[in-house]
C-alpha cells in the first residue's frame, strides 16, 4: 500500500522549498502527499519579501479535519513561525498519535530570513523537540537549540549532536551542509550507540535552496517503506546528492536555485 506522507510547512512559491519541495520529494520516492499549511511566504531564489502566517487555530482545523479522515504513516515537519503554532502541532501529535515524526527545525532561510521567531525556539526546544522520532538541524540551528555556539568540525558535531539527545531528541540528523571541505558530512545519533556518518562528495553548485526541505522529506517519505531510519536517512541522502547534481540544469530564477527531483528519481538507475 503507498504510504500517506503529511508535511506540516510552509509555502515557497518559487518550488524549491517549503511544501512544493516536501510533495515533489514525496511523490519522487513512492509516497501519498499529503499538506497542512502554517505559513504563506512571498519568496524566490532571491529571498523571503514576506510572511503571512497561518493562525494557530486554522492550522489545528486542517490537521483535525485530515486526520480524523486519513491514517498518516509519517509526517515531516518545516516551518512553523511562531509559538501558537507549533503549541497546535504539539498537541496534534499527541491527539492524534502521529508517529514517523520527522522535524526540520526551520528558522532562518538561506537568503538570511527569519522563517521563525526568535522567542519561538524554545517552543521547538520544549515541545517538539521530544515528541519528534528525528530531528534534522544544520548547523545554526544546532548552536540555536542548545544555546551554544556554531560548531564548525566532525568531533564537535559528534559532540553536538550527544548534548541533541541530553535534552530530549529520540534521534538526530546533524546536517554539515554549512561546513567547509570536499565532502559534506551528516551525522545520524541515537542513545546508546556512537553516530553513523552520512558522507557525500560538495556538490559545486550555488543552486542549494531547499536541500534541507528535500532532505527531511525524503526521510519521512523512506522511512515507512523502510526498516528503520538509518536505511531511510541513507537513501534519502543519495535522493538529495542526485537532486543536487541536477540542479544547475534548472533556470528557477537569478539566485540560489533549487534541487532537481526530476533527475533523482527513485531508483537512480536510469539517468
Ligand atoms: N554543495 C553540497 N553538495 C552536497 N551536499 C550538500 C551540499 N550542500 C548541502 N548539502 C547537503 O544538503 C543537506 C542539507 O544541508 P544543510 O545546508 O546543512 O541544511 P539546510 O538546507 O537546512 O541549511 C545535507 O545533507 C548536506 O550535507
Ligand atoms: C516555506 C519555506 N520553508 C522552509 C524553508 C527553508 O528551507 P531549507 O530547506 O532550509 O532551504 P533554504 O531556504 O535554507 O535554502 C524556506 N526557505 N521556505
Amino acid at each position: 500500500m503507498t504510504p500517506n506522507i503529511l508535511t506540516i510547512a510552509g509555502s515557497d512559491p518559487s518550488g524549491g522549498a517549503g511544501i512544493q519541495a516536501d510533495l515533489k520529494t514525496f511523490s519522487a520516492l513512492g509516497g501519498y502527499g499529503m499538506s497542512v499549511l502554517t505559513a504563506l511566504t512571498a519568496q524566490a531564489t532571491t529571498g523571503v519579501t514576506g510572511v503571512f502566517p497561518v493562525p494557530a487555530e486554522f492550522v489545528r482545523a486542517q490537521l483535525d479535519t485530515l486526520l480524523s479522515d486519513a491514517k498518516v504513516d509519517a509526517v515531516k515537519i518545516g516551518m512553523l513561525g511562531d509559538t501558537d503554532v507549533i503549541n497546535a502541532v504539539a498537541s496534534a501529535i499527541d491527539d492524534h498519535g502521529l508517529h514517523n515524526v520527522v522535524l526540520d527545525p526551520v528558522m532562518v532561510a538561506k537568503s538570511g530570513d527569519r522563517l521563525l521567531a526568535v522567542e519561538a525556539i524554545a517552543a521547538v526546544r520544549d515541545q517538539l523537540v521530544p515528541r519528534a522520532d528525528l530531528i534534522t538541524p544544520n548547523l545554526p540551528e544546532s548552536a540555536e537549540l542548545l544555546g551554544e555556539d556554531e560548531v564548525h568540525d566532525l568531533p564537535a558535531m559528534r559532540a553536538q549532536a550527544g548534548r541533541l539527545l541530553d535534552i530530549g531528541a529520540k534521534r538526530v540528523l546533524l546536517k554539515g551542509g554549512h561546513l567547509a571541505g570536499e565532502s559534506s558530512t551528516d551525522l545520524l545519533a541515537e542513545p546508546g550507540s556512537s553516530p553513523q556518518a552520512f558522507s557525500a562528495e560538495r556538490l559545486p553548485t550555488k543552486n542549494t535552496h531547499g536541500t534541507g526541505c528535500t532532505l527531511s522529506s525524503a526521510i519521512a517519505a523512506l522511512r515507512p517503506q523502510r526498516r528503520d531510519f538509518y536505511e531511510a536517512v541513507r537513501e534519502a541522502k543519495d535522493y538529495l546528492t542526485e537532486a543536487l547534481r541536477y540542479a544547475d540544469d534548472l533556470n528557477a530564477g537569478r539566485g540560489k536555485g533549487p534541487v532537481h527531483h526530476f533527475h533523482a528519481l527513485w531508483p537512480a538507475d536510469d539517468h
